[in-house]
């Protein structure tokens, strides 16, 4: 996969080297481009934003360098189009379920906003030739679209095969198997300043732990996400009709 990111500050992918994304880079899995918008501004002071349109507040990103910076990352008449990312606060949610299928994609390129966002006619006219998808990752709103494309990317990236050493582990993981929230997970030593690991975990009794591993996803869901839980149970529901 090649992955290319626009920003106005480059340095801030610098922890794309690092960790699971570095590795994947060296080894070739992924092929990380990190370009400089300030590349494409060509007045004096390497303007990238301007005044709203309509007025308001804060400053707006200019689409002059935009277009020329895509350009170069994709050039138009090249022999194929990237996906591209926008994060926003203002895009369709980022999911495990979206992350497996841009872990799909062969290309994918990220524009990072700042100030109060990018001219909308820079998605718009990529649109023209690249499918766009303005994602959030989550109801907060950043200082630009930087921190979005490393959790994107790392999510994505570790989906890759070869990437993480056991694929194993991303099936339990939460939000990827059932869709119920991940079991608490404890190691050695069996006691630890007063706190121990439940005993069921020691047993040996595999059946046993599956359950009650079973039990503190459900117990945990309920707890802290209702919302998941209920589309869990209607997916039980569904299968449970299925099966009748
Ligand atoms: N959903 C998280 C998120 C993503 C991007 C931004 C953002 C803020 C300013 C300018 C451009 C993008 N904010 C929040």
């Amino acid at each position: 996969m090649r992955l290319d990111v626009v920003s106005i500050f480059p340095e801030y992918l610098a922890a794309l080297d690092l960790s699971l994304v570095g590795k994947a880079a060296k080894s070739g899995l992924l092929d990380v481009r990190v370009h400089d918008l300030r590349d494409w501004a060509h007045d004096r002071h390497r303007t990238v934003d301007d005044t709203p349109a309509g007025g308001g507040a804060g400053m707006v990103m200019k689409p002059e360098p935009w277009g020329e910076a895509l350009d170069a990352v994709a050039p138009p008449d090249g022999p194929a189009q990237p996906r591209l990312i926008v994060p926003t606060p203002a895009g369709r949610p980022f999911t495990q379920e979206l992350a497996y299928e841009l872990a799909a994609e062969p290309w994918l390129a990220f524009a990072c906003g700042r100030y109060e966002g990018i001219d909308a006619r820079v998605a718009s006219h990529a649109a023209e030739r690249m499918r766009v998808d303005e994602i959030s990752i989550g109801d907060y709103v950043l200082n630009g679209g930087e921190v979005a494309v490393l959790v994107i990317v790392e999510a994505v990236a570790r989906l890759l095969p070869g990437v993480i050493g056991n694929p194993e582990s991303l099936a339990e993981e939460s939000h990827s198997g059932d869709g119920l929230l991940e079991y608490p997970v404890y190691t050695k030593p069996p006691s630890w300043r007063g706190h121990d690991v439940p005993d069921i975990l020691l047993s040996g009794n595999h059946g046993l732990i599956a359950k009650w591993r079973h039990e503190e996803s459900v117990r945990r869901t309920a707890e802290r996400r209702p919302d998941l839980l209920a589309a869990w149970g209607a997916a039980v529901a569904d299968e449970d009709d299925a099966v009748d």
